[in-house]
Formats: C-alpha cells, structure tokens, sequence
C-alpha cells in the first residue's frame, strides 16, 4: 500500500506523519521540479533520478511561479532544529515540497522523496505509471553528523567508474563521507608528482597479481567532485607506518637497508615499516601529505597507523610526533585507526576505532580528554565479514555478521567510556582482499550498509528490528532495479 511506503524509509526519519486522509501525489509530463538558487543542483540530481524511469521531460526551473503541480526544493526558513543536514518533507495531491537550511539537507530530503515513489522510478529504463508518493509529512536530521563508508582501493584496485557506482550507492542512505583506503602494501594507487614510481610501479599490482591500477590526480579530482555533488566528503588515507610495502618497493632509498622488496600480492598484515630513523621518510611522508592535502578539500587526511607490528613503539611514537604536525601544518585534521592515540595527538585528530571489545583504554582516555570518537567495530561495522560459513567472499576473522548482528548495536553507548556526545559518528569498511568488481562490493555491502547508515543518522528512539528488517524488505525490489547484486539475507522476508 502506498502509504507504507511512507513508513519504510531507511534510515529510519526523526518524524512521519501519513495524511490521516490518505491522499498522493502523482507525477505527471507536466510535472516540473522547481529549486532556489542554490539547489539547483540538487534539482538536477531529482531531475536524473526520475526522467529515465517516468520518460517525463522533468524541467528544473528557479522561478517562485509554479502554481503547485510540481516538487519544489526550497533554502531557508526551517527549524534550527534541523541543524546543516536536516529537512522538512510535504506531500500532498498538489505538489511536493521539500525545505532545508542548506543543499545539503534537500539532498537528504530527496533521498527519502524517491523511496516514497514505486520501486520502478529506480530503473533507467521507460516503465508503467502510476508514480505517485502517498501524503504526508517528514521532518528529519541526522543524530550523527558521521556518516561513513570506506572502501579498499589498495588489495584490490576499483576504477572510477566502480566507485561512482559505489557513491551512488552509498548516497541512497545518507552516508556521507567517503574514506578511500588508497595506499597498502599491495598497491599505491594515488599519482604523487614528487614520487612518481609510488604510483607506477607501486600501483601495477594488486593481491592475486592482477594488473592493479591508480588514479591520476584527474581522475581523483573527479571523484572528490562526484562525491561533493552527491555531498559526500572524501577522506584519503595513506597507512603509516606499517602497511607500506608498496612505497617500499617503489624506492630503494625509503628502506632501512636501502634494498627494496618485491612488490607484495599477498594478504598478510604487520610485516611491513617506514625506516623512522632515516630523514628521506619524512620528507616522502611530507611531499606526499603535502599533493594529497592539495587534492582535499575535506578536513580530513587519514594516516592509517594500524597494525604496526614491524615498528618498535619507540619508533611509533617518534614517528607520529613529526608526521601529526606535517598534516595540522597543512589546514588538515588528522583521522587514523585508534592505535595512533598511542602518540598523544591534539584533541582535533580522529581516532577510528575498529576494536572487537566495547572497552578500550586508548579509546576511552581520549573521549575522556576531548577527542570525538569515530566507531567501526570490526564485528559489527566491518562489510567485508562473511555473513556465515558460506558466504563465498570476505574474512572471517572478527567473527561472522549478519544483517542483525551489523544492526543490534547503539554508538551512542557501545564503547565504555564513550558517550554519545563523545561520537563523531558511523563508518563501515569495506576491506578488498577477497573483492575484485562492483558486484562483490555490492553483495558484502547490501543490505548491511544500510544498517549503519540507520544507527548513525536515525534516533535511537526509532531503533527497532522487527521495524528494520520490514523496511529492508522493501529495499530489496528497488535495489533489484538498481543492479545492485545484493545477499538475500535468510533473516529478512524480502519482497
Ligand atoms: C584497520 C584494520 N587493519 C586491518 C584490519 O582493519 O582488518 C582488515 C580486514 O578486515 C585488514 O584489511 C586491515 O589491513
């Protein structure tokens, strides 16, 4: 029934209120989307979502004068309540109005608008009216203002094409940041102009000996690009100082020993280091910082730090103390994986925590201090777990995670010591050892993404699994339209 399809947005809004009567709104060819100025983008956006499906021509226009009839995307006048992401959503027989502070917010209220349409206005192909979206009214915001994917470049590399498909992808349920793992010890896959071989030889492989790959400046401006279109923010991460082994293989002299090792197309971790008592890695961390923090307009870079097992925690230290500067010293703030709060950095770094415990005394100390804690636990956050024993792709190493499992859990209080004001936010990872096209990312990412996306811009008052796993089901038909190659989870009765 149509007006179900009001209370089956994912993620979950902060208020739905069907018409008491009934009632919808129906597109028709003389439908026009009308914007403010400074949506027009996001017009345009709508515009692309529901031309293709409906074979309406969908005009976006800037003018006040539409006499109903239309969707209009209006800036301006709304509750402070919505803060820089919030929306108010009307529907009725007239028209659709979606109203926000900011672009932002009228992106995320077209999110939702187009879950409120059959699941046909996804397909890029001409197909059957009715396209109608029941009555009523929404108003939402996020409760985190983090709201993450990462993907794994580096096992594997992923054209621009197949992470444009993925940011699409991730837009659906309001994810917005995009962390890029771009640098492992399989592959670098950044073009760095002062060290050119990073990428030439440090990228032409991948695990299993495939061609691997990078992205030319180009290519990764184009991302950062589709991404902010989509107001998506890119962090990059180059891992430091252990997953290094590309870089180290690119040149000679990065190396203690001044030999550098074959390229590495295993999946093994922590066998890996920078040389910390050599001058030249400081000025590679620097040179590299330095090009990456150019292509960056987000706040962020993300310097790894995990699994340093080939570092001494004296050199760790030594290490993170002249590299936290280099990046504050380029406008950045510094994210890296929670092992890194180990060098003390300044309460505006983010520390990610992929812990499998909900205690940790690292973690807990720099809530404790002022830090904002981003939280991907391995056993519930991270994509590229098996759902069970026969699941074909993925690890298993911090256990198995089912749709439920990626969804019974609250940030707001998971780590002791970390209380909701103390969150940044949700990210979920998505690591490549075992993925090698669109079609994996989407089977290990749908439907879990979908569940982190509702813990970190749902209130947790709306938090429920029954209410969950119904709405999940109704993804299902719109991702089928889609091409999204999702599991077909035993725990949900998809439609
Ligand atoms: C932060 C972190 N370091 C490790 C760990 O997560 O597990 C991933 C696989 O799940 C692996 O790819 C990664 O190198």
């Amino acid at each position: 029934a149509k007006e179900s399809r009001m209370t089956q947005v994912i993620p979950a809004p902060v208020s739905v209120t069907p018409n008491r009567h009934g009632g919808e709104f129906r597109l028709t060819p003389a439908t026009v989307i009308d914007t403010d100025r400074g949506a027009r983008r996001v017009g345009e956006y709508l515009a692309r979502v529901l031309r293709p499906s409906t074979g309406y021509r969908i005009p976006v226009v800037d003018d006040r004068r539409h006499g109903g009839g239309g969707i209009s995307l209006e800036l301006g006048r709304v509750s402070p309540t919505l803060g820089e992401e919030g929306y108010e959503l009307e529907v009725d027989r007239r028209g659709v109005e979606v109203k926000a502070a900011t672009a932002a917010g009228l992106f995320a209220g077209v999110q939702t608008l187009r879950q409120l349409f059959p699941a046909r206005i996804e397909a890029r192909t001409e197909q059957r009216g009715p396209w109608t979206a029941p009555a009523g009214r929404i108003v939402d915001y996020p409760r985190f203002a983090y709201r993450g994917a990462m993907l794994d470049v580096a096992r594997h590399f992923f054209s621009p094409d197949e992470v444009k498909r993925y940011i699409d992808q991730i837009a659906l349920y309001k994810i917005n940041r995009l962390h890029l793992h771009l640098a492992d010890d399989q592959g670098w896959r950044i073009e760095i102009e002062s060290w050119p071989r990073l990428a030439t030889y440090g990228g032409s492989t991948e695990v299993g000996g495939g061609p691997g790959g990078y992205y030319t400046k180009a290519q990764y401006r184009d991302l950062v690009a589709y991404a902010a279109e989509r107001h998506i923010e890119i962090i990059p991460e180059i891992d430091m100082p252990g997953h290094t082994n590309a870089a180290l293989a690119s040149y000679p002299e990065l190396n203690c020993n001044g030999e550098a090792p074959p390229l590495y197309t295993g999946i093994e971790v922590g066998f890996s280091s920078l040389c910390i008592e050599k001058e030249i890695t400081y000025r590679f961390v620097e040179d590299v910082l330095t090009e990456l923090a150019e292509l960056t307009p987000g706040e962020y870079l993300h310097v790894g730090g995990d699994e340093a097992q080939a570092t001494t925690e004296p050199d760790y230290l030594k290490f993170f103390q002249r590299v936290l500067p280099i990046v504050e010293g380029l406008g950045k703030k510094v994210a890296g994986w929670h092992e890194f709060l180990k060098a003390t950095p300044s309460t505006s770094a983010l520390p990610q925590f992929w812990g499998t415990t909900t205690s940790n005394a690292l973690v807990a100390e720099a809530a404790e201090r002022g830090h904002k804690i981003l939280l991907s636990p391995a056993n519930k956050a991270y994509l590229d777990m098996k759902y069970d024993a026969n699941t074909p792709l993925g690890l298993a190493w911090a256990g198995f995670t089912e749709v439920d499992d990626a969804y019974a859990w609250n940030p707001g209080e998971y780590v002791q010591g970390v209380p909701e004001a103390a969150v940044l936010g949700v990210e979920a990872p998505l690591w490549s050892e075992t993925l090698e096209v669109s079609d994996h990312i989407e089977f290990m990412a749908f439907p879990r993404l979908p569940a982190i996306a509702e813990l970190g811009w749902s209130p947790w008052s709306t938090h429920d699994w029954e209410s969950f796993r119904t709405r999940l089901a109704a993804q299902g038909p719109r991702w089928t339209e889609l091409g999204i190659d999702f599991y077909r989870s035993p725990q949900i009765d998809w439609q």
